[in-house]
């Protein structure tokens, strides 16, 4: 396929056009903070950048009628809205964890978590310190999927990928559920099966979750 890439000087940017390359994939398409090179059209672009980009993500999709498999984080109400708005004519994939181990605490707590209304509950995050965003997406992915009022602690300390930590407790007992991501590359690894996925998809709005459904 030939793909774009919207934060390409980024972290997850570098892995991604790395990742897809070696899968045989064909960049046409970077952009970057006052930087675009633009070839041909792309038939997916992928998004791991920031909130203020998406404008641009948005012109380039209709542009070229691109699917798109976005990862930024901290999106606000109306950047949703516009997702929205976009998967009306092309294909989405939105995830704030594209691992497939959060998504699968993700299936566990929205099946289970019911049972512990009655405990205490917090979310503990830890990431990198040059994480722009906090809370982590993922941990008001947690927050929602649990459905309840809860308080998100958040870390920030040299270069751990991505923590996540759910406890629930009551006076005698404490349950906990984690996930570490071992290294960034697993949220590559998940961006190509989303663009792989979208690449069969004509439109609509899709989860990572909705991709991993016959997995998980
Ligand atoms: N959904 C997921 O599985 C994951 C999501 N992320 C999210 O992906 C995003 C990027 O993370 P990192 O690569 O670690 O950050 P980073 O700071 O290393 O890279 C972001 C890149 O986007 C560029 N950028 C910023 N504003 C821009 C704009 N207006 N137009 C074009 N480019 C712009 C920056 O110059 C930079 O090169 C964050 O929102 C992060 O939370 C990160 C890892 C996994
Ligand atoms: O910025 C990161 O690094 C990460 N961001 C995502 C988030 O905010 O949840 C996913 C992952 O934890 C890494």
């Amino acid at each position: 396929m030939n793909f774009g890439v919207i934060g390409y000087k980024g972290r997850m940017g570098k892995l991604i056009l790395e990742l897809f390359q070696e899968h045989n994939h064909t960049p046409v398409l970077l952009v970057d903070k006052n930087e675009i090179i633009e070839k041909e059209k792309p038939d997916v672009i992928i998004d791991f950048s920031n909130k203020d980009a998406l404008e641009t993500t948005i012109y380039f999709c209709k542009k070229y009628s691109s699917n798109l498999v976005i990862g930024t984080t901290a999106l606000k109400e109306e950047h949703f809205k516009l997702l929205k708005e976009l998967s009306e004519n092309v294909a989405v994939v939105q995830s704030y964890n594209f691992s497939i181990g959060i998504n699968i605490l993700l299936d566990i707590l929205e099946k289970y978590s019911k049972i512990f209304e009655k405990w205490d509950c917090e979310i503990v995050e830890t990431h990198h310190s040059k994480k722009k965003d906090k809370p982590s997406g993922t941990a008001i992915l947690l927050k929602n999927t649990i459905n309840r009022n809860l308080e998100i602690h958040s870390l920030r300390l040299g270069g751990i990928p991505g923590d996540h930590a759910i406890f629930f407790s009551n006076e005698g007992e404490l349950i906990q559920f984690s996930h570490r991501a071992l290294s960034r590359k697993v949220f590559a690894l998940g961006a190509l099966k989303a663009a792989e996925f979208v690449m069969k998809k004509t439109r609509g709005f899709f989860t990572f979750k909705d991709i991993l459904k016959e997995e998980i």
